[in-house]
């Protein structure tokens, strides 16, 4: 069966609109959608677990009737990762070295400098007490997704890590209870979608309330964590994945049609975008795609991605391929070209920039050792990926010498009095020494 892609061509007279229509995810400001999750939310606030017992069973299709069936303790984690095949442990126990291996050079330390008067200034760093990081389990489960979560939390010195995975129909997945074990995460819950989100937010008799939630997932997910926002942190809105490749016409279509599917295959909403600027290797890469697409195990889930959001661009020139890719700013960007370093620094916006024929996107997925969670839907032009610095946060430290009080009192005074606030002045004032 063939598959139609949206073929475009730079500067063609419809390519802004068509480009515009194709990059919004329409769904984000579905009325439906956010008027399920606030309901969602204001009746896990008002009811706590009875709420998060029922939603589960509806959106989970779980027969639960006490949250205490909801939560998965510290020996079934250990036991998940006691038992895993040796293979599999060695490629979890592989990335999870790697990933903390990267994040700890993302540690920041608490500094501080002396003025000639004595006064002290600084910023002292904390970790976070406690986070919710948000494991996506409804069409895919992403073991992966809980080391790049909870591994920089650790990294950070977050004392207390709660994790929530959905088990759509019961069903667990091992490694993900294996990588929470390994990770170190101190609870799990078996939640999923906006419930889970609000339970993480406002805390339930069950489910403990957390300074921030963190992690990517659906529309629902997506909803209900920009909701919650100011009762607690967020990270960002990571959503459906997105992948763009600006290619030479040098690699082998057929890699880059699999780079391509990579992204499709995790969600009918994931974005799959090439450009290049020479015609007839797009169409290799189309034929490739058509030849490969059967032999996928998720075809349908990748079919429609593509036949929805997917975008085959042709352009005059690399230069403009990178001009195209900030306006954009992809969640991932794959620089498949001879030289990515010469491309390098016209990229502005992208989430995580893999450089090289031979660096698969994929790879970034797993165990390059780089965060996975990034910034989607062109978010990568305000937002970074998930870091240390997103589990840790700062306090300015101020300590006055005498003499250094006396001479910042003069100017606070002079400030405070321009303001009107008298308290403020005064305040100041009885630390100005005799002259
Ligand atoms: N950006 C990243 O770093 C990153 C990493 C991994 C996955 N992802 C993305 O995360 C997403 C994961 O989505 P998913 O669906 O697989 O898992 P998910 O866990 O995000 O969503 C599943 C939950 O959604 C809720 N839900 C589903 N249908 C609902 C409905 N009709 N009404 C109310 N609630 C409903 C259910 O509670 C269910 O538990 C994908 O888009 C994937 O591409 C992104
Ligand atoms: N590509 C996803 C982020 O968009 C992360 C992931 C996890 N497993 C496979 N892929
Ligand atoms: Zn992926």
């Amino acid at each position: 069966m063939s598959i139609e892609i949206t073929r475009l061509v730079a500067g063609q007279a419809d390519f802004d609109a068509r480009l515009d229509a194709l990059l919004a995810w329409e769904s984000v400001s579905d009325k439906q959608v956010n008027q399920i999750v606030d309901e969602v939310i204001a009746r896990v606030r008002a009811e706590g677990d009875a709420a998060l017992v029922e939603y589960t069973n509806r959106f989970d299709r779980m027969r639960a009737s006490h949250m205490t069936e909801l939560e998965m303790g510290q020996s079934r984690l250990l036991a998940a990762l006691e038992n895993l095949p040796a293979d599999q442990r060695l490629a979890l126990e592989t990335a999870a070295t790697r990933i903390a291996a990267y994040h700890e050079r993302q540690k920041s330390e608490s500094w501080r400098y002396t003025e000639a008067d004595g006064t002290v200034l600084g910023q002292q760093v904390t970790p976070m007490d406690r986070v919710g990081i948000y494991v996506p389990g409804g069409k895919a489960a992403y073991p992966s997704s809980v080391l790049m979560n909870a591994i920089p939390a650790k990294v950070a010195g977050v004392q207390e890590i709660i994790m929530v995975v959905p088990t759509p129909d019961g069903v667990v997945n091992e490694l993900v209870l294996a990588a929470a074990a390994l990770a170190g995460v101190d609870r799990v819950f078996t939640l999923g979608g906006a419930q889970a989100v609000a339970a993480l937010a406002y805390g339930t008799e069950t489910v403990p309330r957390v300074d921030k939630i963190v992690g990517p997932g659906n529309i629902f997910v997506a909803t209900a964590k920009r909701a919650v926002f100011g009762a607690v942190g967020i990270d960002m809105i990571a959503g459906p994945s997105e992948i763009l490749i600006i290619c030479d016409g040098q690699t082998d279509p057929d890699w880059i049609a699999m780079d391509l599917f990579s992204q499709a295959e995790h969600d009918e909403d994931a974005q799959s975008i090439l450009i290049c600027p020479d015609a007839d290797y797009i169409d290799q890469v189309q034929a490739s795609i058509e030849k490969l697409l059967p032999t996928m195990e998720r075809e349908t889930i990748i079919r429609t991605s593509l036949k929805n959001r997917a975008i085959l661009i042709e352009v005059a020139d690399l230069q403009a391929a990178a001009a195209l890719s900030n306006r954009i700013a992809p969640e991932h960007l794959e620089l498949s070209v001879a030289d990515p370093e010469a491309l390098l620094p016209s990229i502005r916006h992208a989430g995580a920039i893999f450089m090289g024929r031979y660096t698969a996107e994929s790879l970034g997925d797993y165990c390059a050792g780089p965060n996975h969670v990034l910034p989607t839907s062109g978010t990568a032009r305000f937002s970074s990926p998930l870091g240390v610095y997103d589990f840790q946060k700062r306090s300015s430290l101020i300590m006055f010498s005498a003499e250094g009080a006396s001479e910042m009192g003069k100017v606070a005074s002079v400030l405070a009095r321009g303001e009107s606030l008298t308290a403020h002045a005064r305040s100041a004032e009885y630390r100005i020494l005799p002259d």
